[in-house]
């Protein structure tokens, strides 16, 4: 590995302030920090979102009235450890946020580079400054060399910054040549056959917003929206432990999760590797939009009662009649080893909202249910015995019935667990249900 690793710690950055835009205009407008001094840098942490705005909750205070309560949001992702951090820019204004001298446009979300500037009209100016400075894309060059990456298409320009790796290739930031603003992603899988696999089949099937799907040199290229907000499991992530989010936050994504399952589900898809890392969020914000991604081991069935005999997913999520253990012995020994009625049972589209149990489990308390310690054996154990103890602290602050629709989810019994529409019917969701649609409309027009 090149550049990437060089600089583990914290500071990735710094917003400086180079030019204030008021003083002469109107002297009793002023800009400041939270704790109230007089603020020329904004360092950018790791994992800590900033914001620029007129109310008193934000990083940088700007007091003229055309400044909005929160006038723009910034934040960073870091894949992994090997990748740069990026760092995203959000305006949230009326006014407008100037990225360069360009109106980013309410709503829209921007990549920074080093050195960009951020203009702020009757504010201020800031110039981005990355601690990685411009080698930040050399990790993603080397990987782009190593593989033999496209990166020009007679539409698409594959930029050299990654958004992360999977086990099937890895994820780059694009543009369209058309739209010169606006970002895309790129998923790019390795040794495909010559004839569109899988995962762009079943996405377009499901009408999810993928652009291209192109075969070159046995390479795929997914062409997609970019999601800037990092994962589910990023979100949660807490040094090393996962925190548990408040109640409500946790309907909310559970609930957008549920409508995602809804759709796939009455077309005929189980998505079979549902787990916090395949869930990718707008913004790292409170009741944002929520997006499922990773289609590559989708089943498309004609029913979605039509039994899978795969053993596929991850262990920790992974429904306990999938059979995960079965992967690790030879076809030809099954039977005898594990006795052939086991085996044909199968499973359908219910080891969905298995996952999407543990899931939740994981939203109120932190705690991974059926997690043992942490070996492949003491998990595929512990989920089938399907015991759930809601006797932590984590659990005293949420309500009986969020504990209830859990148990229902994570039951061993596939007859007795949820569908999907018994999901939205139990009283955790139901009795919000006016609440989430609302909240719900409100998201999808952001
Ligand atoms: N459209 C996107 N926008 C932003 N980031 C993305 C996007 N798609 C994928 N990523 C990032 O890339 C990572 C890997 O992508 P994905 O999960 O699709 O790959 P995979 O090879 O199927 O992964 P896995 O090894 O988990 O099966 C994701 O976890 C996410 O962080």
């Amino acid at each position: 590995m090149s550049t990437q690793s060089q600089s583990k710690s914290d500071d990735l950055g710094e917003l400086l302030i180079i030019d204030k835009h008021y003083n002469e205009l109107d002297p009793e407008v002023e800009s400041y920090g939270a704790d109230g001094g007089n603020l020329k840098t904004i360092t950018i942490e790791r994992d800590k979102s900033i914001t620029i705005g007129r109310s008193q909750s934000n990083s940088l205070i700007i007091t003229h009235p055309s400044i909005s309560v929160v006038h723009c949001l910034i934040w960073n992702i870091q894949f992994d450890e090997h990748s740069i951090p990026l760092v995203y820019i959000k305006d949230e204004s009326l006014n407008g946020t100037f990225l360069n001298g360009h109106n980013i446009g309410k709503g829209a979300t921007y990549l920074l580079n080093h050195n960009d500037i951020i203009t702020i009209k009757f504010g201020v100016s800031l110039r981005f400054q990355s601690a990685y400075g411009f080698d930040e894309s050399n990790y993603g060059r080397s990987v782009i060399q190593q593989n033999c990456i496209a990166t020009d298409f007679e539409k698409w320009k594959v930029n050299d910054r990654i958004l992360g790796n999977g086990t099937f290739g890895n994820v780059f930031v694009c543009q369209n040549k058309g739209l010169r603003n606006k970002l895309y992603a790129v998923k790019i899988i390795k040794n495909v056959v010559n004839e569109v696999s899988f995962e762009p089949k079943i996405l377009l099937k499901l009408n999810h917003v993928i652009y291209d799907a192109i075969i070159l040199k046995s390479k795929l290229y997914i062409f997609e929206d970019l999601i800037a907000g990092g994962d589910l499991f990023s979100y949660l992530s807490n040094g090393t432990v996962l925190k548990p989010l408040p109640e409500f936050e946790s309907l909310v994504i559970t609930f957008q999760i549920l409508i995602a399952l809804d759709y796939l589900h009455s077309n005929n898809v189980v998505h079979r590797d549902l787990k916090l890392d395949n869930i990718l969020l707008a913004t790292p914000e409170p009741f944002t939009k929520i997006i499922l991604a990773d289609f590559g081991i989708a089943k498309s069935t004609s029913s979605t009662k039509r039994r899978m005999f795969t053993a596929v997913g991850t262990p920790e999520y992974c429904a306990p009649e999938v059979g995960f253990e079965y992967t690790k012995v030879p076809a030809h020994l099954r039977t005898s080893l594990l006795g052939s009625q086991t085996i044909r049972k199968g499973y359908d589209s219910r080891c969905d909202i298995w996952s999407l149990g543990i899931i939740v489990h994981i939203l109120l308390s932190g705690i991974s249910p059926f997690y043992g310690d942490g070996t492949e054996v003491s998990i595929i154990k512990n989920a089938k015995r399907g015991d759930l103890s809601f006797s932590a602290a984590q659990w005293k602050k949420v309500s009986l019935r969020s504990q209830l629709f859990v148990k229902c989810l994570l039951s061993v019994d596939v007859r007795k667990r949820f569908t999907v529409k018994e999901c939205f019917n139990h009283e955790w969701i139901r009795r919000h249900n006016c609440e989430l649609d609302a909240i719900y409309k409100k998201i999808l027009t952001r």
